[in-house]
């Protein structure tokens, strides 16, 4: 590899390759009095944590709101396709309820994967985690340990589960024929030729055979790649549901190694003293708060009280977002023990999910008057919540500051911005077919090093090459994975967006709503299918969002005038791979193995 070295560095810029740093105005960050005016509607939207124009004075109005409460969508995959092969390029949209044909058959017989995930849960809470009743003080020691989740398990048992539970309620249901990737599953990986083609990975000894639920109609089957698999014979329908399946309640419960649900301080109380805990941001459904170390992302499920004008999520929804969480964690190169063919830490880290009930602490209530006071929150008032209402912490790493609050101050920040984002979509998109689908500045965390070394460097590794983005000393984090959509190996899962088309509508001209309407020109609105050119359209508009920050004389115009030719070449790329190719990256990009600082050309 080569070396990094400052002289390494030094020599490149030397060669004239590299543009020397400029330093720039700081752009401070947006002043308090201006985002409280509850009056603005256009401030207090784009403050606050609500990145998406307002169209409604009163309350937050995000334009993902009415798709969450719609549902995550998941189709489900079989092992053994060809990751390669571009996806949708036969697809169909799925068929309409009314076209399926009704099963045959009784109901499924789940008595042999019930067995084994007693076995295997009883086998983890065995070895991880003692008994609920002692949480307190288990979890008190947790704030720093890395707690590892077998997800192919987990996922392995929510495909069990929720297959059966719309056997009991559909008339069918899809399957559709995808690879198991085995950069995401990390105990697997055959691949042949190097990263074309990819089989089935860790052996769980579970298939939809098992499961007898292979009875498939040929003309339900749908895919994502244009290669369709045929699944044994119909079966009848409208089988009464026999309880035979865990709830995604209980799948939750289980992800979170928990019996029962927990309070909210007993979480907290893990990570830090109760009343150190600050309000971070908040979003339509989460309130963030900052507890010692890291960052609970409080979301209120199940309930029927309506939150910030909203219904609250369901289980399905907040376990299908664990489990895309979790499939995210599994790209980070500290998880699981294997060499990864992909691998990168842009997106944040979710260290831990716990479910908790009752209401809201007021430590937390605290916190979030505190917010309020300060900044002008537009949720309601978590006072409201009874002892009843269910919460999923997501207990993540403290990504620092989203990048519409964040001063840039010099094009080197630029440069490593866009670098690590471009790259870490890149390396999602290589194993997961990952497509953010709303990566807004408000989604997009920056945190500056204490000590900045200008030869700091982001190491990821994507189709095998170990790279390194060099960040003068910015780290960036992905976050907010509500409309994304990814394959996790075993299922496809997506938010149908169609479902929402007040998304679409925002105004002319805003680069959201544009890019919103973008990705709906670029999928035809078959929001399950694989379009890495959605990850692109993102980048341009961050590209736009920089150009924004950046408006200022003491810029210059030379930068100006790279981002806005990088804008335009972005354009022809159809992915976030292909964008990681640009030459506007080559002189902060290090591939290990060719000892140069470029990317392979095009
Ligand atoms: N890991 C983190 N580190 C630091 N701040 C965070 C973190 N996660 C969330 N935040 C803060 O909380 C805000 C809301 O988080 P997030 O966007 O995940 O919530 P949400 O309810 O999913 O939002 P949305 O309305 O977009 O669905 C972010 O804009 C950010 O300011």
């Amino acid at each position: 590899m080569a070396s990094l070295e400052g002289d390494r560095w030094s020599e490149i810029v030397a060669s004239g390759r590299a543009r020397p740093p400029r330093v720039g105005v700081v752009y401070g960050r947006r002043l308090v009095e201006e985002s409280s005016g509850r009056a603005n509607m256009e401030t207090r939207a784009s403050f606050s944590g609500l990145r998406r124009p307002s169209f409604v004075p009163r309350k937050r109005t995000s334009w993902n709101r009415s798709l969450s409460i719609r549902g995550r969508e998941s189709i489900f995959v079989a092992p053994g396709a060809n990751l390669q092969q571009k996806p949708c390029e036969a697809m169909k949209r799925p068929p309409k309820p009314c076209n399926r044909k009704k099963r045959l058959g009784g109901p499924p017989d789940l008595s042999k994967e019930k067995a084994y995930f007693e076995e295997i849960d009883a086998f983890d809470l065995m070895e991880e985690s003692p008994s609920p009743k002692n949480f307190a003080s288990w979890t008190k020691g947790m704030g720093q340990n890395l707690i590892i989740h077998d997800l192919p398990a987990i996922l392995e048992r929510w495909k069990i589960s929720t297959l059966a539970r719309r056997v009991s309620s559909e008339p069918l249901f899809d399957i559709v024929e995808t690879p198991i990737l085995p950069s995401v599953l990390s105990n697997s990986s055959t691949s042949n030729n190097g990263s074309e083609t990819y089989t089935a990975g860790r052996a769980i000894s579970v298939s939809y055979t098992d499961i007898s639920l292979k009875s498939i109609a040929e003309d339900s089957l749908i895919t994502s790649f244009g290669k369709v698999k045929i699944k044994e014979e119909p079966v009848e329908a409208s089988i009464p549901w026999n309880g035979e399946a865990l709830t995604a309640f209980d799948q939750l419960l289980m992800v979170c190694r928990q019996s029962a649900p927990v309070t909210l301080a007993e979480v907290f109380s893990a990570y830090c003293e109760l009343g150190s805990i600050k309000k971070l941001g908040e979003g339509t459904y989460g309130e963030a708060y900052r507890a010692g170390r890291t960052v609970c992302k409080v979301v209120p499920f199940d309930g029927d009280l309506l939150v910030n004008g909203e219904s609250q999520k369901r289980s399905e929804e907040i376990l299908e977002e664990v489990l895309l969480s979790l499939t995210l964690n599994n790209l980070r190169a500290d998880r699981g023990g294997d060499v990864k063919t992909n691998s990168c830490n842009g997106f944040i880290e979710t260290k831990d999910f716990r479910v908790c009930q009752g209401p809201y602490d007021p430590f937390l209530i605290s916190a979030w008057e505190d917010y309020d006071a300060k900044r002008g929150s537009e949720n309601d008032h978590p006072k409201e919540f009874t002892r009843e209402q269910c919460y999923i912490v997501f207990v993540l790493a403290d990504g620092g500051t989203d990048l519409e609050s964040f001063a840039l101050v010099e094009y080197n920040e630029v440069h490593s911005l866009l670098v690590q984002v471009t790259a870490s979509l890149a390396v999602a998109e290589s194993a997961c077919e990952f497509e953010h689908r709303d990566l807004h500045w408000g989604n997009i965390l920056l945190a500056q090093e204490e000590t900045p070394d200008t030869n700091h460097t982001m190491s990821f590794t994507l189709q095998g090459k170990r790279m390194h983005a060099r960040t003068f000393g910015l780290n960036v984090s992905i976050i907010d994975f509500t409309l994304s959509r990814i394959n996790t190996g075993t299922a496809i899962l997506f938010l149908d967006l169609s479902a929402d088309p007040a998304l679409f509508q925002g105004k002319k001209g805003d680069k959201q709503a544009e890019t919103y309407r973008r990705m709906k020109q670029i999928t035809q609105e078959h929001w399950e299918g694989s379009f890495p050119k959605t990850n692109v359209v993102w980048l341009i508009y961050l590209v736009d969002m920089v150009l924004q920050k950046l408006k200022s004389p003491a810029h210059g115009n030379k930068i100006e005038r790279e981002l806005r030719s990088l804008k335009k070449r972005l354009a022809s790329y159809e992915s976030a791979g292909d964008c990681l190719r640009d030459p506007f990256f080559a002189d902060v990009l290090l591939i290990e193995d060719d000892q140069v600082p470029s990317m392979p050309p095009l």
